[in-house]
């Protein structure tokens, strides 16, 4: 073992850990990110080459972090010289009447975030080759957009790295001793941090066992679908065709959204959000399609320029809370190890603030949003703690 110690140690190298780590490392603290596999990978929740920022939340504290989130993202894109990303808007589209639309549609008001409300009348002149549902409105967040997520993610990696933060990837953490300085094994090496932070993603309950704690957490695996346009460029982002999200779609329980084409010339991303449950580490043996089954039946329904069969399928993971709202917490036995779990399959547009929450949750500061709705306690029946 090295006698050097880190002032922190953050375990898991996906987009809320490296964004931990950046913070940490631009506050001058002596950092170590460790990753199990080697960089960069798909086998966790953060690869892939798009995702969608919103401030489209029905809760005030999401809209409240998004505002400061978009800032930080533009500051990475400037300290990277890296685009990261795309403003396209982002479609709701939901049971005009619901609960779910009505308290959005009032806490997008109350937060003033500049919105386009559509009528049935003239949403296929804004939105054409969409098919709106009888008895579901339409709303456009106009600031929303997409994330270059592969690249913001090295983009991150590469800050860390040149504000002195050391990466080490192709390590697994099988250990962690808990005390004044944590003690983290890898396969190939023992590693001392004053302070630990456990961004693990899907992994996160396997190593909080080390800890003696376990969340009620669901690791689920996402089929991201990709679905050919009849006449390439309907629904593309340079035709400034915008994300969407449907809620409570007629085909399935779940939200359905979407991305423009963009990454794959000719290809839209439409998934599902929710999946099946799996393991980790075998993910590749969960073969469940009852969620594109699902999509089937909305593409043919909802998108006619999309051909209802899914031309690429990857796969990525959610780890899920009952409240589907994220964990940004202290271990309750040791306040030296941060945990920032449970991202439910949102997180990714959060990772800067998310980012700066838990590098101030390891510096002992305190946060600076109230992370009352983000705190283990909630779960009070759920979380089992062995100590
Ligand atoms: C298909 C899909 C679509 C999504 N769409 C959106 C979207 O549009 N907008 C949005 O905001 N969010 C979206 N999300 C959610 C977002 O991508 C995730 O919330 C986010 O990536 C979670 O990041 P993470 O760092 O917590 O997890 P991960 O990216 O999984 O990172 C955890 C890391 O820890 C490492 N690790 C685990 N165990 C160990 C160990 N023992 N030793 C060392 N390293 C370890 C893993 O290998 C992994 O690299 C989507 C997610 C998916 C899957
Ligand atoms: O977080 C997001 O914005 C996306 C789209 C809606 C469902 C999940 N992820």
């Amino acid at each position: 073992m090295s006698s050097e110690v880190y002032d922190c140690i953050v375990i898991g190298a996906g987009i809320q850990g490296s964004c931990t780590a950046y913070q940490l490392a631009k506050n001058k603290l002596k950092t170590l990110l460790l990753e199990q596999f080697v960089l960069p990978h798909s086998r966790g929740s953060s690869h892939g080459q798009t995702r969608v920022i919103r401030k489209t939340y029905e809760e005030d504290f999401y809209i409240q972090m998004m505002h400061e989130s978009y800032e930080l993202w533009a500051q990475l894109e400037k300290e990277s010289g890296v685009e990261l990303y795309r403003r396209t808007g982002l479609l709701v589209m939901a049971p005009e009447n619901g609960e779910g639309f009505s308290r959005l549609k009032a806490t997008m008001q109350r937060n003033k975030i500049p919105t386009v409300f559509l009528e049935k009348q003239e949403f296929s002149q804004h939105i054409p080759n969409v098919n709106l549902r009888d008895g579901y409105g339409a709303l456009i967040d106009t600031g929303a957009g997409v994330l270059y997520a592969d690249r913001a993610l090295r983009a991150v990696q590469r800050l860390f790295q040149s504000n002195g933060g050391v990466i080490k990837d192709g390590e697994k953490v099988i250990d962690i001793k808990p005390g004044a300085v944590v003690t983290v094994t890898t396969g190939s090496g023992v590693y001392r941090g004053r302070s630990l932070v456990i961004t693990a993603g899907p992994w996160a309950n396997t190593l909080l066992t080390h800890t003696g704690l376990q969340l009620p957490l669901k690791v689920v695996k996402i089929n991201v679908c990709y679905w050919k346009e009849k006449i390439p460029g309907t629904y593309s982002v340079n035709q400034r065709f915008p994300c969407f999200i449907e809620m409570e779609p007629k085909e399935g329980k779940y939200d359905i959204y979407g991305l423009p084409s963009n990454e794959y010339p000719g290809l839209m991303k439409v998934c599902y959000h929710m999946g099946s449950e799996t393991e980790p580490d075998e993910r590749d043996k969960q073969t469940d399609t009852g969620d594109i089954d699902i999509l089937v039946r909305y593409v043919t329904r909802c998108l006619p320029g999309l051909v209802p069969v899914p031309a690429v399928v990857e796969s990525c993971m959610y780890t899920v809370t009952p409240d589907h709202n994220f964990v940004l917490d202290s271990h309750p036995t040791y306040g030296n190890i941060i945990i920032g779990a449970g991202f439910s399959g949102h997180g990714f547009k959060f990772g800067p603030i998310i980012g700066k929450l838990l590098s101030q949750l390891a510096m002992g500061q305190v946060p600076s949003y109230n992370l009352s709705p983000f705190r283990i306690q909630r779960f009070q029946s759920h979380a089992r703690s062995s100590l």
